[in-house]
């Protein structure tokens, strides 16, 4: 199973390797014609805004809305958790919209720039390690988005149907079991069940 990883700005190398972990192929993607060859797509951590000015850029605002409602996984990660959020706190203009959450960015204030912590996500058997950086926060959820993981009360893991983001890094530690899980939806949507 090919997945891709968005190869615009932000942690690439580094999710690949964790896909190649769980068993699957990763490839990076930096035109929409790839998106034709991959079964689930990863949005990276990095600048949220960066990302969806080359987005916007490059065609993949379309191109994504486009592979999303195929019903082909898309996964965002910290910043790619921003670009998939249909709503940001503070007003800000969202990028793909495709998620039914609101968003506050680099919600956990300067003292708390970045951190590790292992927790415990749905799904998934033993607490996951997870490392965030100037990590984005799930202030609310609509009823169609299941809660994966909460750090503190706050969400920090979440799915809707064949849509899952988390806040934080999965890729920079070995514990790819998130990235099997999506591996999986991503299987699943390809076998053409329904994902849930
Ligand atoms: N590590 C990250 O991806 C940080 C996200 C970044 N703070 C943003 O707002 O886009």
């Amino acid at each position: 199973m090919n997945i891709g990883v968005l190869a615009l700005q932000g942690a690439v190398a580094e999710h690949i390797r964790s896909i190649e972990l769980a068993g699957g192929t990763g490839v990076a993607v930096k035109r929409t014609e790839q998106l034709a060859d991959i079964g689930g797509l990863i949005i990276p951590g990095g600048e949220s805004t960066t990302i969806g000015k080359l987005m916007r850029k490059y065609g993949f605002i379309e191109a994504v809305r486009e592979f999303a409602a195929e019903g082909k996984p898309v996964f965002g990660t910290c910043a790619g958790l921003i670009v998939l959020a249909e709503r940001l706190e503070g007003g800000e203009e969202p990028h793909l919209a495709l998620m039914n959450m609101t968003v506050a960015r680099n919600a956990f204030g300067r003292q708390r720039e970045s951190f590790e912590t292992d927790l415990d996500v749905k799904g998934i058997d033993t607490p996951l390690r997870a490392v965030f950086i100037r990590a984005p926060l799930i202030r609310e959820v609509g009823s169609d988005v299941d809660v994966l993981s909460v750090y503190k009360d706050e969400i920090v893991t979440a799915r809707q149907g064949h849509l899952l983001a988390c806040s934080y890094h999965p890729e920079l530690t070995d514990d790819y079991r998130l990235h099997e899980y999506f591996l999986n939806m991503a299987k699943e949507a390809a076998e053409g069940k329904t994902g849930r």
